[in-house]
């Protein structure tokens, strides 16, 4: 699950309320992360500890490691603690470490400076600290956050923050952790269980929400029951990618598929004879499962005409690529739209800076407003349902960041979205599959060198 500050706040607020106070919340954080920490007897420890509540939670668990016999130096570069449940655990703690004036080189540096309650870019005394801690060699183990790191979005972080080899995320993460300009000062992930319950908008997909049942097929089944789809696609000088799409949907399973290409396309059909063909100039007589529209479209060529007949089918419709470039969210089915960060610039009128610094708000808001099924794409694509939650891709893939990739995600949507409706979440299921193809084949073709057409193939070998 990944939380805004606001809403972890607002967790703790009740739990203190109902009588779980925050000491006891710390002790709980230091005994989940003391255990996982990657120290061996005979390292040195630095814990640094702000003011607040990380700076709590660096006391208990600086208190733990010096009860288990390890040497432990506390630093206060910015003075004692504000907070009454860090203060009473400082007291105790401080007399089983040594608590420092000046910082020394150590072989692991505990950062529990700031955690979700810093506002804005650091500003003070702490700046210099945050750069000490990163020019030295230790391990950096950051408690819920990286100091520095804001933890919703990236709009105001002006690029100075720790950074962490680990850190350990305290009840969910936080949304920066997803986020291109802030993920790397994570360094590796690990979320903390300490006992609060769930209640987030967003949740995380591994490669373990894969749902692997998805490739499998009854043996008294017929094509019809795994759905008729219709891919339009193409323009003249983009013939390729209808293609990629198609071949993709029969390879993710779809019982039939009708490519609806441009004239032009004609030598190219011989490539792919599983599909049953149409041209752009026909009438979309027959009723589909699902539709997907725009790989290799370009505005003009006929597009108005085609999203005229489009839009009033019931089935659910996929719009990607170049059928994206006019807003169109009038449809009587469920939309799904697949933009990647430029597309979505066009489509919110807001820059792309301004989407990836924040992404899970805009993301939610766009769908929630429009009524339709987002798929943001990126290196931790977005997975956004109408009423504005959401779930967040972390099979992270290389070999994607490449032409033709779009097109092979728009074919398995399509071959997903056919199945008449059997599937708990089509597009999350249908991401995972395309990153974990991805991830696949980069294991025996360097991602750099990968094909479109290899993520394809792949698609039944995982
Ligand atoms: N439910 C949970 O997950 C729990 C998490 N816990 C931990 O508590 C922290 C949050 O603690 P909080 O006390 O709210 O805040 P911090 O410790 O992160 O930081 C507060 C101090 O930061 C100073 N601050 C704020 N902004 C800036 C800035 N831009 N520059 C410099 N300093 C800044 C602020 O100082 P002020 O003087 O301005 O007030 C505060 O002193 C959470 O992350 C977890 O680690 C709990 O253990 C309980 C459960
Ligand atoms: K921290």
């Amino acid at each position: 699950m990944i939380y805004t500050a606001a809403e972890i706040k607002q967790i703790d607020q009740t739990a203190t309320q109902n009588g779980m106070p925050e000491s006891i919340l710390m002790e709980r954080a230091a005994s989940a992360i003391v255990p996982k920490l990657p120290i061996e007897s005979h390292s040195t420890i630095l814990v640094v500890c702000g003011t607040g509540n990380n700076g709590g939670d660096g006391w208990v668990v600086a208190r733990e490691l010096a009860v288990k016999g390890h040497e432990v130096s506390v630093w206060l570069p910015l003075g004692d603690s504000k907070s009454e449940a860090a203060s009473t655990h400082a007291a105790y703690a401080s007399s089983l470490v040594r608590v420092i004036e000046q910082p020394v080189a150590t072989d692991i540096v505990i950062d529990a400076l700031f955690g979700v309650g810093l506002s804005g870019p650091v500003t003070g005394k702490a700046r210099d600290v945050i750069e000490w801690v990163n020019q030295q060699m230790a391990t950096v183990l950051s408690i819920d956050l990286p100091s520095g790191i804001p933890s919703d979005h990236a709009l105001e972080f002006d690029g100075l923050a720790i950074q962490a080899t680990r850190t350990y995320c305290l009840h969910g993460y936080k949304r920066t952790a997803f986020l291109n300009r802030t993920s790397p000062y994570y360094g590796q992930i690990e979320r903390i269980d300490i006992g609060l319950p769930h209640t987030s908008g967003w949740s995380v997909l591994t490669e373990s929400d894969f749902n692997r049942s998805l490739l499998e097929r009854d043996r008294f089944s017929h094509k019809t029951d795994y759905g008729h789809g219709i891919l339009i696609g193409g323009s003249r000088h983009l013939l390729g990618a209808p293609f990629l799409g198609g071949r993709a949907a029969i390879r993710s399973g779809i019982g039939l598929l009708n490519l609806s290409v441009p004239r032009e396309a004609s030598p190219f059909i011989s490539t792919l004879p599983e599909a049953m063909y149409n041209q752009h100039t026909d009438v979309l007589e027959q009723s589909y499962d699902a539709i997907a529209i725009g790989p290799g479209m370009v505005e003009g060529e006929g597009m108005d005409t085609i999203w005229q007949q489009v839009k009033h089918q019931s089935c659910p419709i996929i719009v990607d690529a170049g059928a994206l470039s006019t807003r169109r969210f009038e449809t009587r089915g469920p939309l799904i739209l697949t933009p990647h960060p430029g597309e979505f610039s066009r489509l919110t009128n807001q820059s792309v800076e301004e989407i990836e610094g924040d992404r899970f708000a805009v993301a939610s808001e766009f769908a929630k407003q429009h009524r339709v099924h987002l798929i943001l794409k990126g290196t931790y694509t977005l997975i956004v349902t109408p009423d504005g939650k959401g779930a967040v891709n972390t099979v992270e893939a290389s070999a994607l960041a490449k032409g033709g990739s779009g097109d092979i995600l728009t074919g398995i949507l399509l071959a997903l979205w056919s199945r008449k409706g059997e599937l708990q979440s089509p597009s999350e299921q249908a991401v995972l599959w395309h990153a974990l193809a991805a991830k696949s084949i980069s294991r025996t073709i360097h991602p750099a060198s990968v094909l479109a057409s290899d993520v394809i193939e792949e698609l039944g070998r995982i």
